[in-house]
């Protein structure tokens, strides 16, 4: 695409006669000579944030000013783009045109087609996944109202498939051909999310010929990108890589084509793979808050501050051993209040340093000076590792404020045995400004990979060498053991893991999304504010 897209008309908008420019940038319209009561007004659209055009069909009824019709027939066009409503939310608008030359208006609808085609990072054809029993049940009325009409507008085909069980789209993803599509979607939760993410990723290595259960093994980055269209009870996943939960803003991320490259961090125990996560690894308090919430799934979300409420007012806390890997690839902490955002440059350079890093542990058979374990014995009211910052509606800045998206880290959070009340001050903290790590009982450390044992495990297997140096086999070789450990259970982007021993691994950017990260406050104080300020699907 070259000059030929250069295209300055005088238009009519709202009966008005605008300068209309068209070019590489984007669309431009001004009023050639401002009435001195409005004051200049100058409207623009960069082309990256034009979604669609269409030709449209005037209805002259609607025009009180005969003069007009009697003139001559009006040709109009609609051009429908992206506007910031308020921080992170989008919406669509649309701007019609006309003019009474037919060859013209074709000439812009052309344009503007060619325009739109030259942005070859948008997917034309989706895989769409919708969990109908997500968060109010609501998942496929989104869809249908909310995000299907914008995929038609921006021409996009779908192929879509309603859940019908846990693991469905995991499992379907394991045989259709991810040639024919551009990117998947999934209407859901968290755990809606999981589920295809373990269906692209298991596809990925089984397609590369790589073995998931071995926890060494570099995992082959996936090429499709995953869009996320919230529908679930937490969203947080979806809320701290585009900073709301809200169905059209995120079908606009889908259509314009946004990229956001993700950390996937792997789970296993000895050489079983377990599951992989992206926001919040949690044992102690978020374990517990799961298990116990889903026993009351018919409650929706409310679920989990009920079994946040009895979970908190039971104060369990679990005795084990934490080891772990300081990331030393990074320049950013936990505590620097340098969050992750858009174009973040704490990835980018991460990602860099990572992969020297990573190079030269391999010259060397893995030994690097800096690779030290810190090993931490205690007791933990929680062990949480976030991969994200894992903010979402009930906390808006997460469990770590300043991790980030794609740096190959995650921050580990070590909340030590205390009283009620100060782990209350703690979980308060999640709510407001303070920083939550201001406490003597708290710990964070950001880290590459780390590993936990229960001390019940760690006294049965003591028990198990000792009984097996004397009477020979034991339980643990059995199928049938009967051994039953009082641990906590993990909270795993939402589903519950029963573990009492897990190796954890950082992969870095092992997926994109269909985001582009938590935008700068700035963006909205840019964004013009638009003649036509008509939302096409947005208020729905
Ligand atoms: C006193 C107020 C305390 C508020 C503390 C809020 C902390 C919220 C942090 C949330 C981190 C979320 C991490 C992500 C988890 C999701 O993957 C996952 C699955 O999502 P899905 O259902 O969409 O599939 N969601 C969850 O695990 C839910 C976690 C929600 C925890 C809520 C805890 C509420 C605690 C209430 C304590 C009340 C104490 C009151 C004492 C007087
Ligand atoms: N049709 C279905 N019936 C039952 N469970 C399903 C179905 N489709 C998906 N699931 C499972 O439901 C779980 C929760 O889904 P999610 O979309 O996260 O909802 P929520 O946010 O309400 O927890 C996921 O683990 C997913 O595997
Ligand atoms: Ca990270």
């Amino acid at each position: 695409m070259g000059d030929r897209i250069r295209l300055s008309s005088s238009l009519l908008l709202e009966q008005r006669a605008w300068q209309v420019i068209l070019d590489r940038e984007g669309l431009e319209w001004s009023q050639p000579q401002p009435p001195s009561a409005r004051g200049e007004e100058s409207f623009s659209v960069p082309t990256s944030e034009i979604i669609a055009v269409e030709e449209t069909e005037i209805d002259e009824k609607q025009s009180n000013r005969r003069k007009w019709r009697k003139m001559s027939k009006r040709h109009a066009f609609t051009v429908y783009y992206m506007k910031r409503k308020r921080p992170h939310c989008w919406r669509c608008k649309e701007a019609t045109f006309w003019c009474v030359d037919e060859q013209l208006c074709n000439q812009w609808i052309q344009a503007l087609k060619e325009l739109i085609d030259s942005q070859t990072s948008r997917p034309k054809r989706l895989l769409v996944y919708i969990n109908p029993f997500s968060g109010k049940k609501q998942g496929q009325r989104i869809y249908e109202q909310k995000v299907a009409p914008l995929f038609s507008l921006a021409s996009i085909s779908t192929e879509v498939v309603v859940t019908e069980h846990a693991n469905h789209a995991k499992d379907n993803l394991s045989e259709v051909n991810l040639a024919n599509y551009d990117g998947i979607v999934c209407v859901g939760g968290d755990g809606m999310f999981s589920d295809v993410m373990h269906g692209l990723i298991g596809r990925t290595q089984k397609d590369s010929g790589v073995d998931q259960n071995d926890p060494t093994a570099p995992l082959v980055p996936c090429k499709t990108r995953i869009g996320i269209i919230p529908a679930g009870s937490t969203d947080c996943i979806c809320y701290a890589t585009v900073g709301i939960n809200d169905p059209v803003t995120s079908a606009l991320h889908i259509i314009l084509g946004d990229s956001q490259p993700l950390d996937v961090s792997s789970v296993h125990r000895n050489k079983t793979f377990l599951k992989y996560f992206v926001s919040l690894l949690g044992y102690g308090f978020y374990g517990d808050v799961l298990k116990d919430s889903e026993e009351k799934r018919w409650m929706g979300s409310v679920r989990y501050d009920f079994a946040g409420f009895k979970t908190f007012l039971s104060h369990h806390y679990y005795e084990g051993t934490v080891s772990f890997l300081p990331a030393t690839h990074t320049m950013g902490c936990p505590r620097d209040g340098r969050s992750c955002k858009t174009k973040c440059r704490v990835c980018k350079q991460s990602k860099r340093q990572l992969e020297q890093l990573q190079k030269f542990e391999k010259d060397r058979h893995g030994y690097d000076r800096r690779n030290q374990w810190h090993v931490i014995r205690g007791k933990f009211l929680a062990i949480n590792a976030a991969n994200m910052s894992c903010a979402c509606p009930r906390s808006p800045k997460g469990l770590s404020p300043s991790a980030h998206l794609a740096d190959g880290c995650a921050d580990l959070i070590l909340v030590h045995k205390c009283s009620r009340f100060n782990f209350l001050r703690y979980l308060i903290r999640h709510t407001n400004e303070d920083d939550q790590f201001n406490f003597t009982f708290v710990e964070v450390y950001r880290i590459r990979k780390f590993h936990f044992t229960s001390q019940q495990l760690e006294d049965s297997d003591d028990i198990h060498n000792m009984q097996k140096k004397h009477f020979g086999r034991f339980c643990s070789d059995q199928p049938t053991c009967c051994c039953t450990f009082s641990g906590s259970t993990w909270n795993c982007d939402g589903e519950t893991l029963e573990s009492p021993a897990i190796q954890v691994e950082v992969h870095c950017q092992l997926i994109k999304l269909f985001a582009r990260g938590i935008e700068p406050p700035s963006k909205y104080e840019e964004s013009p504010s638009m003649v036509q300020d008509r939302s096409y699907v947005g208020r729905l």
